[in-house]
This record gives structure tokens, C-alpha cells and sequence, in this order.
């Protein structure tokens, strides 16, 4: 089979976008740039919407982009059941498609909080997560001002009990995420939100670890064997 194309659309102001094209790359995959002014999505068989400050996070981080015209395309993608995984200001946009619930506020010390960051893989069940084990612990950068998870009561419940947190912070809680949570993903389990970056993982010389790579090879073995 021809390689996987994994879709890695650039917004305005999108900063982790050739990381995330780099990540796709070394995972076996060939990456797609794609612009947020497009309107179709070059048939690719996943989509990554990356970290940054799309829009200079005017109105609020990931307001703008959410209407963004490529944006109704990934849309009816993934509800449709195409793979997305956005990653930080990804996870951002995607909560204002309302393609994932809830929203991601000012970090709890009002600071811009960038480390290395230890996470609990809780979900190793979907789209981007099946090549980890249940339970895993990995180490992947966190850099953001916005990265507080809330969500209401019911919608958390539903969160926990349906198993949809993907994965939790261990150690110090970076942001004041309610339960930890660093990412979580749709009743289908094909939409992806993560707050820390693994595209910053995924090579010993420039990462704190290899252990981001997994997302990407996840998503690879999944398109391949479908
Ligand atoms: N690294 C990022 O993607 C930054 C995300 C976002 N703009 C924030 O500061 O919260």
C-alpha cells in the first residue's frame, strides 16, 4: 500500500506545524500541508491540527480558526470518522468546532507554563493512542497559557465514566486542568484534543524522550491495516 497522507494544516500563526509534518515523516507516513483557507482536505486519510497562536489567539485561543474555511471540511470529515488530533492549540480549535467538549482556559498560575511533562496514557483505545499500553507513563514537552481543561459537571461525568480522558497529568498539574486531564477524545474515539506536544518527542536529540512518536505510529497502523 501507498504510504498513509496525514493532513497538517497551517493557520495563520500555527508554529508547530512542520514538527508536526517532521513527526508524521519519521512515523512512516507521508505528510500533507494543507492551509486553513483551503477548502478541501487533497483526500488525506488523517489530520493533525497543530500547536501555536493561530490567529495571535484573538477572541480566544482557537476561536477564529474554528471558522476557519477548511475547518468545515475537517468538520464533516471527522464526523464522518476521518482521524483528528489536534495538539494544543489544536485541542484549542477543536473545542471551539465543538468537535470535542469543553474548553481550555487561562493556565490556573496565569503564567505561560513550557517543561517536560509526565503523562498517564489512560485511553489506549483510539485512533492515536492504540500503539501505547493502558496505563503507560511518557514524557512529552507542555508549552502553553491556555491550557486548563473545564468542562460542566455532566460532560466530565460522561468524560470518566465513557473512559474519554486519553491521557493525565502525573506530578504537578501544569495549568489547573479539572481531574488532570491533558487530553481526551469524541464518543467515537476517532477526534483526538492533547495539550502537551509529542511532535517535540519524537527524536532523543532534540526531545526529552522518543515517547510522542506513538501518536503518529498509532495512527499509521491504523490506515494501514484498515
Ligand atoms: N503551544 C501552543 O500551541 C500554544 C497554545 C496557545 N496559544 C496557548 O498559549 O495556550
Amino acid at each position: 500500500m501507498d504510504a498513509a497522507r496525514v493532513g497538517v494544516i497551517t493557520f495563520p500563526g500555527s508554529l508547530d506545524d512542520r514538527d508536526a509534518a517532521r513527526a508524521v515523516r519519521l512515523a512512516g507516513a507521508q505528510p500533507v500541508a494543507l492551509w486553513h483557507a483551503d477548502h478541501d482536505l487533497q483526500g488525506v486519510d488523517a489530520v493533525v491540527l497543530p500547536g501555536g497562536f493561530s490567529y495571535g489567539d484573538y477572541l480566544r485561543a482557537g476561536a477564529i480558526s474554528a471558522a476557519a474555511p477548511i475547518m468545515a471540511e475537517v468538520k464533516a470529515g471527522a464526523n464522518a470518522g476521518l482521524p483528528v488530533l489536534g495538539i494544543c492549540n489544536g485541542f484549542q480549535v477543536l473545542c471551539e468546532a465543538h468537535l470535542l467538549p469543553g474548553a481550555l482556559l487561562r493556565n490556573v498560575g496565569l503564567h505561560f507554563v513550557c517543561r517536560d511533562q509526565r503523562l498517564r496514557v489512560d485511553n489506549a483505545d483510539t485512533a492515536w493512542t492504540s500503539d501505547y499500553s493502558p496505563g503507560q507513563e511518557i514524557v512529552i514537552p507542555v508549552k502553553n497559557a491556555d491550557g486548563r481543561y473545564t468542562a460542566d459537571d455532566d460532560t466530565l461525568k460522561a468524560l470518566e465514566s465513557e473512559g474519554r480522558v486519553v491521557a493525565r497529568y502525573l506530578d504537578l498539574n501544569p495549568n489547573g486542568s479539572l481531574n488532570d486531564i491533558a487530553g481526551i477524545t469524541n464518543e467515537a474515539g476517532n477526534v483526538v484534543g492533547l495539550m502537551p506536544h509529542p511532535e517535540h518527542a519524537v527524536e532523543s536529540l532534540t526531545g526529552p524522550s522518543t515517547d510522542g512518536l506513538g501518536f503518529f505510529t498509532s495512527i499509521i497502523k491504523r490506515l494501514v491495516n484498515a
